[in-house]
């Protein structure tokens, strides 16, 4: 019993320090934790453990170091914790009538996933029962030859088939128990990964709008538990099975031997089983109440030996701080241990002296039914070995059914993250769109994340004419991250539509076309009912935080195209377009090596580096429209220059680029620019007509950005570092004609404002 609590508290452990992981990945914890400002409990409250949980679960055990530290209590907000209050309140009776559901989900996974390893389950599971119950038969036999009358010889004589077959009977059960572990053992990982897949699957289809969503995140998050708790019900409903199975076999037994003998077994068994529920439940209020602070211990732990804030953890102390909270917390939570154990050892104290009044009781009666011959003196042997098991056997269902319903809790959690990602699925069909994508238009877009006040994109409207450079700028916050989202049909506009358009082959039925435009050629799918897989194929994407996948130099290249097999010539030339060749020959394992320490083969890059090799998978993916967002924000000048020119030749052959930075030397030389300001597009235009903007946003930034240097450029002529650019706009690509009069009225044309 002890054994299977601890597994079932490792468990949640396991929870907890997942969670954990999750909470150090993201910054958004401690600001989880500042957004629930309570008021802090006295200083005493987590020294004195034997306070009862707070009504509210949050307020109560914290400590002085967590307060310090975390500003309060850490509560991610993630609601893994959603369902342990169902649990504590439904009785026993409640779970066991909830098992069969419960099970029939797993079963469901496990069928899909390996009927005959389900088989072999299920049939080794029964077997176990058939043979305890055949054991106990054997045992009265035995029983009964011994208490026979006769010689002692002749006794253990008649007594030897029956002993043979107990023999015979241990084997069997010994075999059918290691074939169960085997057939669980095969089925186990197999139930994970269908689970797994099935939610991770589900989950990257979800709409990136969706995920905004607290209600989706949360949902999403919570999903993430019930992954393993498939693989662990697979045990605990064995166990169960194999319980409930051994009980029947053993009623059966007792009830054909002696009617009372079943009553009987219950009396000894209720305390323990009660004794069992009460500890299994005090123990995970107990960690429900307490997640939290192990949470917050492990994240102290995690920052003390991450690389990342190994620096700070020397120079600033910040080691010394966080190794001071985690004593304090540590200790907070041994004298939680210690209050738990003095409890559930009293428990079981309680149980077993009402357990053993109770077997004193049935013992008194099997006496009396031994001594006024109401009973064979065999029958009470073999019920005293009924009892001995059976009482066992209950205990352990007690204990798995609670950890069964509990596993299920979590894997209900998936089934309801994997309907809420399909419900929040990205289509996957739709028109396709034109066979030559001319350009990009915004009509009126505006887009508004979830729960916010307003709008990050006000009634934009402008083109990305393919073929040319289009530079998007304004001040932080200003909605250039996510217009270039709304590009690359991530986001979805919330109002306006965002047409491709493009010209038709001349018989290809093109569907889509806009009025008035068909018989034309020309062709325009607005992005809500386009193909979306088929948008996605047409983009490539660096953004400010781009992933640093902690695999090969390789892979975080070839990871541009994720459906199609690595090519190494294509690998070699996107490399070398973007410079990045000259870190893969530096790297001790070449393309093999991993680009972060901690593995073998691997090695640390600088963060420029990084920015050399994302550059280079956006060349791999080879799309016709580029979208980098501060492409070179870790780069030292020469690098910087040359990262621009070369992103500006991209589009010699008809590729797109928008681009967006704060370098506004790097935008000078870009066809189109376009201003925004707080979600709306303020200014528009090329450099130079930009800069004979009097009071124009774009000027005052760009001089702002040239006085730093102390030399204040004139209005006209295009920066100096902008002719580092190459020379190629005289081969202007076609579309870029079209490019001037794109923002149809909404924002003060450079021309406008000319000063
Ligand atoms: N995931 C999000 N949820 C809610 N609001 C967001 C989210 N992302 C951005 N915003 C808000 O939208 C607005 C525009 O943000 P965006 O990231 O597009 O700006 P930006 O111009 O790219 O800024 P920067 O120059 O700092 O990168 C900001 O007010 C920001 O707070």
């Amino acid at each position: 019993m002890g054994k299977a609590r601890r597994k079932a508290s490792d468990a949640g452990t396991e929870r907890a320090g997942k969670t954990a992981s999750s909470v150090h990945a993201s910054n958004s914890a401690s600001s989880s934790a500042a957004a629930h400002p309570r008021q802090p409990p006295g200083p005493d409250s987590a020294a004195d453990p034997s306070a009862e949980p707070g009504s509210d679960g949050l307020d109560s055990g914290i400590s002085a170091a967590e307060r310090e530290l975390f500003g309060g209590k850490l509560r991610y907000d993630s609601s893994f914790v959603q369902h342990e209050q169902p649990l504590l309140k439904v009785g026993f009776w409640g779970m066991a009538k909830a098992l069969p559901q419960m099970v029939a989900v797993v079963v469901r996974a496990a069928w899909a996933a390996d009927r005959r390893a389900l088989y072999g389950v299920v049939a080794a599971e029964l077997g176990q029962g058939l043979t305890a119950a055949f054991a106990l038969v054997a045992a009265n036999r035995v029983l009964t030859e011994l208490f026979a009358q006769g010689p002692t010889t002749d006794r253990l004589r008649m007594a030897l088939p029956a002993l043979a077959a107990i023999t015979v009977v241990a084997m069997c059960s010994a075999v059918l128990a290691a074939w169960s572990v085997a057939m669980s053992g095969r089925l186990e990982p197999q139930v994970e990964r269908a689970v797994s897949t099935r939610y991770y699957a589900a989950t990257a289809r979800v709409e990136l709008r969706a995920t905004e969503e607290p209600a989706v995140q949360r949902s999403l998050e919570a999903g993430k538990f019930g992954t393993d708790s498939a693989r662990r019900m697979i045990g605990s409903s064995t166990a169960v099975a194999n319980a409930l199975i051994g009980l029947a076999a053993a009623g059966t037994v007792l009830v054909t031997l002696h009617p009372l003998l079943l009553p009987m077994l219950l009396l000894v068994a209720v305390p323990k089983g009660w004794g069992a529920v009460r500890s299994a439940r005090r123990e995970y209020a107990s960690r429900r109440h307490w997640v939290d602070h192990r949470r917050a211990i492990a994240t102290l732990l995690q920052y003390v030996t991450m690389p990342h804030a190994a620096p700070e953890i020397r120079v600033h102390g910040a080691g010394r701080l966080l190794l001071r909270g985690y004593e304090e917390m540590s200790a907070s939570m041994e004298t939680e241990q210690r209050r738990l154990a003095r409890e559930q050892a009293s428990t079981q104290l309680i149980a077993a002296a009402i357990s053993g009044v109770a077997a004193l009781g049935v013992y008194g009666v099997l006496w009396l039914l031994l001594t006024t011959g109401g009973m064979p003196l065999a029958v009470g042997g073999t019920a005293v070995i009924a009892i001995r098991t059976s009482t066992g056997k209950l205990t352990a269902l007690v204990t798995q059914l609670n950890r069964t319903y509990e596993e299920a809790l979590y894997l209900a959690d998936t089934e309801e993250a994997c309907a809420l990602a399909d419900q929040h699925t990205i289509p996957t069909a739709g028109k396709a769109l034109p066979k030559r994508v001319r350009q990009i238009r915004l009509e009126r877009v505006s887009f508004t994340y979830p729960g916010a006040t307003r709008p990050s994109l006000d009634e934009v409207s402008l083109t990305v004419p393919r073929g040319t450079v289009v530079a998007l700028v304004g001040v932080n916050g200003s909605g250039k991250t996510t217009l270039a989202k709304v590009l690359a049909g991530l986001l979805l506009p919330t109002a306006g539509q965002l047409w491709w358009e493009g010209d038709c082959a001349p018989d290809d039925g093109q569907e889509g076309s806009k009025e008035g435009q068909e018989g034309t050629g020309a062709s325009a799918v607005e992005v809500r009912e386009a193909d979306r897989a088929e948008v996605f194929s047409q983009v490539a994407l660096l953004g400010q935080d781009f992933p640093r996948w902690q695999m090969s130099a390789r892979t975080n290249i070839t990871i541009g195209d994720g459906t199609t097999a690595a090519d190494q010539q294509r690998l070699e030339q996107a490399a070398r377009d973007a410079d990045a060749r000259t870190i893969v020959d530096g790297l001790p394992y070449g393309w093999d090596s991993i680009v972060v320490k901690g593995y073998e083969r691997g090695t640390q890059i600088s963060g420029g580096q990084w920015q050399k090799l994302a550059n280079a998978r956006i060349r791999y993916r080879a799309a016709p429209f580029v979208l980098v967002d501060e492409p070179t924000s870790a780069l030292d000048p020469h690098a910087e220059i040359d990262t621009f020119a070369r992103l500006r030749r991209m589009t010699d052959d008809g590729t797109t680029l928008v681009l967006i930075t704060h370098r506004l030397a790097a935008t000078a030389a870009a066809d189109h620019i376009y201003v925004l300001d707080h979600g709306r597009l303020v200014e528009e235009g090329d450099h130079a007509a930009l800069m004979r903007r009097n009071g124009g946003m774009y000027r005052a930034m760009y001089e702002a950005q040239a006085a730093q240097y102390g030399h204040p450029p004139t209005r006209q002529d295009a920066p100096a570092t902008a002719q580092h650019a190459p020379t190629d706009q005289a081969a202007a690509p076609a579309g870029q004609a079209a490019a001037p009069a794109q923002g149809q009225g909404q924002a003060a044309t450079a021309s406008e404002g000319g000063g």
